[in-house]
C-alpha cells in the first residue's frame, strides 16, 4: 500500500498493532501504580532518544544509549512485581497450565476440585461481616504461598467454620493478620501480606484491604478481606479488590477457581 511518500507493507501493520496492543497491556498493568510514572518518564526519554538520533546528534545519542541500557536493568528491579503479573496473565490465559500433567512436571498445585469447602468460607465470611469481626481469608490457587504461611503461625488443619471464627475472634491471640488456605486445610494464621502500594484506592482502605490486595497482586490467591469497621466483605483477584455480598462472593469464587457461574 502507498500513501504519499509512504510504503505500507502488511507486516508494518501487523508490527503497529502488536506494539499498541503491547504498550496497552504494559499501561494497564502499571496503572495507579509508582511504576506508571517510572514507564511515562522511560517512554519519553525514549522519544528524545529518537529524535536526537534522527537529527544526528552522535555524542547525545551515545550517553542516550548507555543510559537506556542501564535503565533496562533497573526497569526490570522496579516492575518486579508488573512483570510477574504480566506474565501470569500469559501463563494463566494458555490451556497447557490447566493441565494437570503440565501442573505435575512444573511442581504446580493442582488446581481445587469440588469437594473444595467454598460454601463454609463464604458461610464464615458471612457470619464475621455480620459481627463485624475483621480478617483476611486467603485462599491458595497455584502459586506458592509458603514465603507468607511462614511468616505466620502454623496450623494445617482441617477447615472449618468454627476453626475460621474462632481464628479470628477477638479472644484468638491468631486473630491479627490473614489465615491462609489451601485446598480443605487452613495452613496458618497470623500470616503477614505484602502491601499493595496502588495510589487510587479509596481513603477508607486501610491497611487490612490493602494486604489483601496486596497478596492479589503478588500470586494468583484470592483474598477474602471483612472489615471490622462496617462489615462488608471485600474481595481481592488479579490486583483488584470489590465489595460483594455473600451471593457475589460464592459467584465469584467459584467463577475463579472452577471456571463456574
Ligand atoms: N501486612 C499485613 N498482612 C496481613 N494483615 C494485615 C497487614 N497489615 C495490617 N493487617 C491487618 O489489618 C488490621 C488493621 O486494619 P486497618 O484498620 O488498618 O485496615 P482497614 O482496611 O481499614 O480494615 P477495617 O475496615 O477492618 O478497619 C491489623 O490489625 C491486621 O490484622
Amino acid at each position: 500500500m502507498q500513501i504519499g511518500f509512504l510504503e505500507i507493507k502488511w507486516t508494518d501493520i501487523l508490527d503497529i498493532t502488536l506494539v499498541a496492543f503491547l504498550l496497552y497491556y504494559i499501561y494497564k498493568l502499571v496503572r495507579g501504580s509508582v511504576a506508571s510514572r517510572v514507564f511515562t518518564g522511560y517512554l519519553l526519554i525514549y522519544l528524545f532518544y529518537l529524535i536526537v538520533k534522527a537529527i544526528g546528534l552522535e555524542l547525545l545519542t551515545r550517553i542516550l544509549e548507555y543510559f537506556m541500557g542501564v535503565g533496562a536493568i533497573a526497569l526490570i528491579v522496579l516492575f518486579q512485581q508488573e512483570i510477574r503479573r504480566f506474565l501470569l496473565l500469559i501463563g494463566k490465559s494458555t490451556t497447557l497450565t490447566n493441565n494437570q500433567i503440565f501442573a505435575n512436571i512444573m511442581g504446580t498445585e493442582v488446581p481445587l476440585d469440588d469437594s473444595f469447602p467454598l460454601k463454609t468460607i463464604v458461610d464464615s465470611a458471612k457470619t464475621m461481616s455480620s459481627e463485624f469481626t475483621g480478617g483476611i481469608i486467603v485462599i491458595q490457587k497455584e502459586d506458592d504461598l509458603s514465603k507468607f504461611t511462614e511468616s505466620g503461625d502454623s496450623i494445617d488443619a482441617v477447615l472449618s467454620k468454627k476453626l475460621i471464627l474462632s481464628l479470628f475472634s477477638q479472644y484468638s491471640l491468631l486473630n491479627d493478620g490473614a489465615i491462609i488456605i489451601n485446598n480443605n486445610r487452613i495452613m496458618a494464621a497470623h500470616c503477614i501480606l505484602p502491601i499493595a502500594n496502588n495510589d487510587d484506592l479509596p481513603s477508607n482502605y486501610g491497611f487490612r484491604h490493602r494486604a489483601a490486595l496486596g497478596i492479589s497482586e503478588a500470586t494468583d490467591a484470592a483474598a477474602i478481606c471483612i472489615s471490622e469497621e462496617n462489615g462488608k466483605i471485600s474481595l481481592a483477584i488479579d490486583g483488584n479488590i470489590k465489595i460483594v455480598t455473600a451471593a457475589e462472593l460464592e459467584r465469584d469464587l467459584k467463577t475463579y477457581f472452577f471456571n463456574k457461574n
